[in-house]
Parts: C-alpha cells; structure tokens; sequence
C-alpha cells in the first residue's frame, strides 16, 4: 500500500435539503425586486398558494447530501460538493441567481469565503459584475475592514478590500447557506461599513426541515 488513508465518515442522512434561491430586496429602498423578505422562496410551494415552483429546484435539492452530525453532533451538515458532481445541475443552481439577478444593473456580486467562491464568479460573469471576495482574516494584502461574527460552531471573521465596492454600487452578496444568518449578516455589515452601496443578498437557500 502506498499508505494513502481514505477518512470516511458517518452515511448520508436520506434526508434531503429544501431548496430555494432567496433573496432579500434592496436596503433603504422600497418596492425594490426581492421583496425584503429572506424566506419568500425558501419553502417549496404548496399547493394553491400562487407560488410556482421552479423544477430545478427539486434536482438541486436531490444532489445536495445532507450529513448528520458533521462537524459536531447535532449539526445536519448539507454537502453542496456533491451537486458540484453534477454539471447540469450546478448549472441550473448558477443560471436560477443569474436570472434572478441579470438586468438590475448590479456592479458586483461579493462572495463569501470559501462557499461562496464557488457560485459567486460564475453568476458576475454571467451578469456582467465584478466580483468580490469577503475573505477569512488575513488572507487579504491590501487595506481591508473586518468584520467578527459567530457561527453554527464557532466563530469567525470576514475581511473585504477597502475601495472594491464603489459608492453606489449595486451589490449581491452571495453564499450557499444560511444558517444562523451570522455570516450573511456580517457581510451586509461589512458592505455598510465601507460605502454607501445598494445591497441585494442571496443564497442557495437549503434547510433540513
Ligand atoms: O448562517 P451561518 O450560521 O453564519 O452559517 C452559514 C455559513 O456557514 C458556512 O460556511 P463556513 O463558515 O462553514 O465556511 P466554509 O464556507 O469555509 O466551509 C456556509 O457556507 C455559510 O457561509
Ligand atoms: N448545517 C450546515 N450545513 C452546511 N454548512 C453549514 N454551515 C453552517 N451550518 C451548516
């Protein structure tokens, strides 16, 4: 053997993940695409209740493994990796934000580290933005401001170059989950601390229940 170790970890759970791309509207704006409401397409629509469900979303909700008690007990750990697997439906989770978001004249779309990372560039390209990292701490060479917050298990810290949103720029922060909504939060923050820019937020929205 050439001693390569393979971890294995506890089986995925047949629970799967209910998905939505969610957004919440512009900040200091009324009537703005988005609504304002973090949760208005985030439960699969029921019938008679005027919302349409997008097909998409039941193959993205498939491919995302849902890991129980990962990385500590108790958490349902949802595994976007194994939707990386399937390009069709990475593709279908990209082209739901960029439909979402092409056309609203927004400057940039802020990623945040590392999740992220992974949806945030392909949706700017498509779109036409810049894209920004929101990094964790001390990866950034440039001025930066900073940003503490806590997390499902632990705590962490986002960092942004000073001078990447300009003000007035329409920005979209993106992720791939929210959680306790700490790091979106920070993020928004974040955004707030250093200009004066417009703010769209959204994420492939995945809870458990
Ligand atoms: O709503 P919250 O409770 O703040 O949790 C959500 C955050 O947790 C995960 O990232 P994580 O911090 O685990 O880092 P990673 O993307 O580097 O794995 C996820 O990608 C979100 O960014
Ligand atoms: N339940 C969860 N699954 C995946 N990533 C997470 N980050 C925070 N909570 C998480």
């Amino acid at each position: 053997s050439r001693g390569r170790k393979i971890k294995r970890r506890s089986k995925a759970s047949s629970e799967r993940a209910s998905v939505g791309i969610t957004g919440m509207g512009e900040q200091g704006t009324s009537g703005s695409e988005g609504g304002g409401s973090m949760v208005e397409a985030q439960a699969p629509a029921k019938k008679g209740d005027g919302r349409a469900a997008d097909p998409r979303l039941q193959g993205i909700s498939d491919a995302i493994r849902v890991v129980p008690h990962f990385p500590k007990p108790g958490i349902m750990f949802n595994d976007i990796t194994a939707l990386l697997l399937r390009p069709g439906v990475f593709k279908d989770a990209v082209d739901m934000f960029v439909e979402r978001y092409r056309g609203m004249g927004i400057a940039a779309v802020a990623g945040i580290e590392a999740r992220g990372f992974i949806f945030g560039p392909a949706i700017a390209l498509a779109i036409g933005a810049k894209f920004i990292p929101l990094r964790k701490p001390g990866k950034l060479p440039g001025e930066v401001i900073s940003e503490t917050y806590t997390l499902e298990y632990g705590t962490d810290c986002l960092e942004m170059h000073v001078g990447a949103v300009e003000p007035g720029d329409r920005v979209v922060v993106v992720d791939d989950l929210v959680a306790t909504g700490g790091t979106l939060s920070a993020a928004i923050k974040l955004l707030e601390k250093d200009t004066s820019s417009i703010m769209q937020c959204s994420h492939l929205s995945i809870s458990t229940a």
